[in-house]
């Protein structure tokens, strides 16, 4: 094992110094495009300005004889489109598939010096880190890349999921980590062939009540990802690191999408993958905190001063812990608002009333 003094070493000589901490860069929605499939790659200068984060998905939802199509189409888009200040991602190959050595040789050599993260599918413990750490770092010393591409693992087997605090600290390289459902619903043998949400069957039912306990019995749909999700928010969060919801592949159904992320948005992940258009407003929505809490955040910080001490706002307890969830919101706001002059304005409004 290497020193913890050597953490943040490179790990070639000539790659660049890995960052100390995570850069919180707004990431609301990660937008997924097939950079192979034409019409896709055709709508990608006008999605950038929407989104926070354009990933290159060059895995799962690519057919194996488009590989090297979509791998081409990525290096293409990324050298002849200008992103402004949206972050450009890409979604390699599994590691144990014949595609994902050429996916990192061809993307950091051509596009390495546009690409801010590497999403890692199917990621079971430190190891598949460590070996993309070092591979990054050698290719990056090559190809003469300055800054340290970030690696984003997606958490879809069972063996990832009973590894996830090693996963996450794995790498200074690491940026974040998402479910990914539907791998992982397949992997623990789960009994749903649904890629995220929730599922009729898995409930808890009211006790038997009325005459003899007749009474129509209420029933109750659970989160079939809460578990996993909370585990995971933790992992990030003790790494510094950020945890974001994954897919939800009912695309009509935009109730339940919101509902998936706002859950995830309140255990404390930053955002969700959008697999269609008609799901990246809903991120934008559901990602961003709500202006009048984040007037709320204000007030409450405004009254406690050095932020010790206990009063009472509006009948409600404020003390040095919800002074400190109030700076949550608040620095997410402030980061997103740099951001987002539509989200600016929105804020500024509610904190003037
Ligand atoms: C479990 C996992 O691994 S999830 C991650 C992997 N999956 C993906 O990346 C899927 C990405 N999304 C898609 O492939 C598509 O959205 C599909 C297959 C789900 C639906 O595609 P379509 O049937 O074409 O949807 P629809 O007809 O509503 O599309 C409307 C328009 O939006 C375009 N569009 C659809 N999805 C996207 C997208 N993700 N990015 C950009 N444009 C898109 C379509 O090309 C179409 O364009 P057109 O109006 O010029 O014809
Ligand atoms: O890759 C994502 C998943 O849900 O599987
Ligand atoms: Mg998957």
């Amino acid at each position: 094992m290497r020193s913890p003094k050597d953490f943040f070493r490179p790990l070639a000589v000539g790659a660049p110094t890995p960052v100390r901490e995570v850069p919180f860069r707004p990431s609301r929605m990660i937008h997924f495009f097939d950079p192979g499939n034409a019409k896709m790659a055709a709508k990608v200068p006008s999605i950038a300005p929407t989104v926070d984060v354009l990933l290159g998905n060059l895995e799962d939802a690519v057919a194996a004889d488009r590989k090297e199509a979509a791998r081409t189409g990525l290096v293409e888009i990324a050298k002849t489109t200008d992103f402004g200040d949206t972050q450009l991602w890409t979604r390699i190959n599994s590691l144990d598939s014949p595609w994902a050595l050429d996916d990192l040789l061809t993307l950091v050599t051509e596009i390495g010096d546009k690409l801010d993260v590497i999403m890692v599918p199917k990621v079971e413990g430190a190891e598949d880190i460590h070996y993309v750490d070092r591979l990054l770092a050698q290719l990056e010393a090559k190809a003469g890349v300055r800054r340290p591409i970030l690696v984003h693992a997606i958490l879809e087997t069972a063996t990832g999921v009973a590894n996830v605090e090693e996963i996450a600290g794995a790498s200074p390289r690491m940026q974040g980590i998402s479910l990914g459902p539907a791998d992982l619903a397949a992997s623990r043998r789960m009994k749903t062939t649904r890629v995220g949400g929730g599922h009729p069957g898995y409930l808890v039912r009211e006790d038997p009540h009325g005459p003899d306990g007749t009474a129509p019995r209420a029933t109750f749909q659970q989160d079939l990802w809460h578990y996993t999700l909370a585990r995971m928010v933790d992992a990030c969060a003790a790494h510094g690191i950020l945890p974001y919801y994954g897919p939800f592949g009912d695309i009509k159904d935009t109730t339940a999408c919101e509902d998936q992320f706002r859950n995830a948005f309140l255990l404390g992940c930053v955002g969700a993958w959008s697999l269609h258009p008609v799901q990246i407003g809903i991120a934008k929505k559901v990602f961003s905190p709500e202006p009048a809490e984040v007037a709320w955040a204000h007030k409450v910080i405004g009254a406690m001063g050095d932020g010790t001490g206990a009063v009472m706002i509006d009948g409600k307890m404020q003390d040095d812990a919800t002074y400190k969830q109030c700076q949550v919101v608040v620095g997410l706001a402030d980061a997103l608002a740099a951001r987002d002059p539509e989200l600016r304005a929105a804020y500024a409004a509610a904190n003037e009333e």
